[in-house]
């Protein structure tokens, strides 16, 4: 039985794939069998905070990297063009010239810009020729609850348009109610959708009940061809959590071990200090290794993150704090 939240060493290798996930048939009994003992994972969750605590240099060194895995995230009713430009400029340039100057760094950019779909041709815009993918979130965001051919038309429009990264929502009812091979045959179809658009399934964790269906739901996703599993869309009432994460980090454990196949994670929502972004940071590498902390593999979705971050690098190369309000992203 594969128990999510053991602590066990694997001598089962598997053979490694680069290549992007292609999913698996439904395995029911795996699903069925991914269990998540609360207790022990809360209580390792509350050992996380501070306990890699990094400084100085390697500090900002972390940081920088932070920012290089950040989804840049701006998902409000009252977007416009020009907040949405405003936000590329900083995905383009995220840390002023002169603290990259006196770290002695060359310049670097956010993993992504994520938008509604409506603003999806302004982001492209905006970042043609930088390199720098526009995720959408499609699907009916937040709710997921528009009718299936519509959701799937809304992602076909996101590529259309330019979006080479698509975050879907999953209908939390088939999670709810244990269909889990009607939860299957949604993410294929929202995966075939996407087309080469990489694809994050975002399983809205606050509503899922049970960290046990986190559990289940992560690995569903992922043999249904998910590139990434991510928890939350940033509107529920409880967002990303260390336990919740613990739980996800795990099952990507678990699916590359039985498929050799690499999945990528994001937490998201309510990640808002450069302290937290340090903590997800090392959670990564003690519990999945280096290689996760690639922009393939990781990205934070956080919409204030980078201010705080810019924050604790201007302190860093001056000694002095900034009032937030001189960091703000749109
Ligand atoms: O996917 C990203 C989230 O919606 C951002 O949430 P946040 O505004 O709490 O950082």
């Amino acid at each position: 039985m594969r128990e999510v939240g053991r602590d066990d060493t694997d001598a089962h290798l598997p053979q490694v794939h680069e290549a992007r996930n292609p999913g698996m048939a439904l395995d029911l009994d795996w699903v069925m069998s991914a269990r998540a003992n609360t207790s022990a994972i809360e209580r390792r969750a509350a050992t996380l905070p501070g306990r890699r605590s990094v400084k100085k240099d390697y500090q900002a060194a972390w940081l920088l990297k932070a920012i290089t895995l950040i989804d840049l995230t701006t998902l409000a009713g009252d977007d416009t063009a020009g907040r949405v430009r405003r936000l590329c400029a900083k995905a383009r340039q995220p840390v002023r010239q002169d603290l990259l100057d006196a770290m002695g760094m060359g310049p670097i950019h956010t993993g992504a810009v994520c938008v509604y779909h409506d603003m999806v041709p302004t982001a492209v815009a905006a970042l043609d020729g930088t390199g720098i993918p526009v995720a959408a979130v499609s699907t009916g965001f937040p709710a997921g609850l528009s009718p299936l051919p519509l959701r799937l038309a809304e992602i076909g429009e996101s590529v259309k348009a330019g979006a080479r990264e698509i975050d879907i929502v999953i209908s939390r009812r088939h999670v709810l109610t244990g269909n889990w091979q009607a939860l299957y045959d949604e993410m294929k179809a929202m995966r075939e959708a996407c087309g080469d658009a990489h694809v994050k399934a975002i399983l809205a964790t606050g509503e899922l009940g049970s960290l046990r269906n986190v559990a289940r739901a992560s690995l569903v996703c992922m043999m249904a061809g998910a590139d990434f599993i991510k928890t939350s869309t940033g509107k529920e009432s409880v967002n990303a959590t260390l336990p919740v994460s613990l739980v996800m980090i795990r099952a990507l454990r678990d699916y590359f071990d039985e498929t050799g196949y690499r999945i990528g994670y994001k937490p998201a929502g309510g990640i808002s200090k450069a302290k937290d972004a340090l903590t997800y940071l090392a959670l990564i590498k003690d519990e999945l290794g280096n290689r996760w902390l690639q922009p393939d593999l990781f990205r934070f979705g956080a919409s204030s993150l980078l201010g705080d971050i810019e924050r604790q690098l201007e302190h860093h190369v001056t000694g002095r704090y900034s009032a937030s309000y001189r960091h703000a992203m749109a």
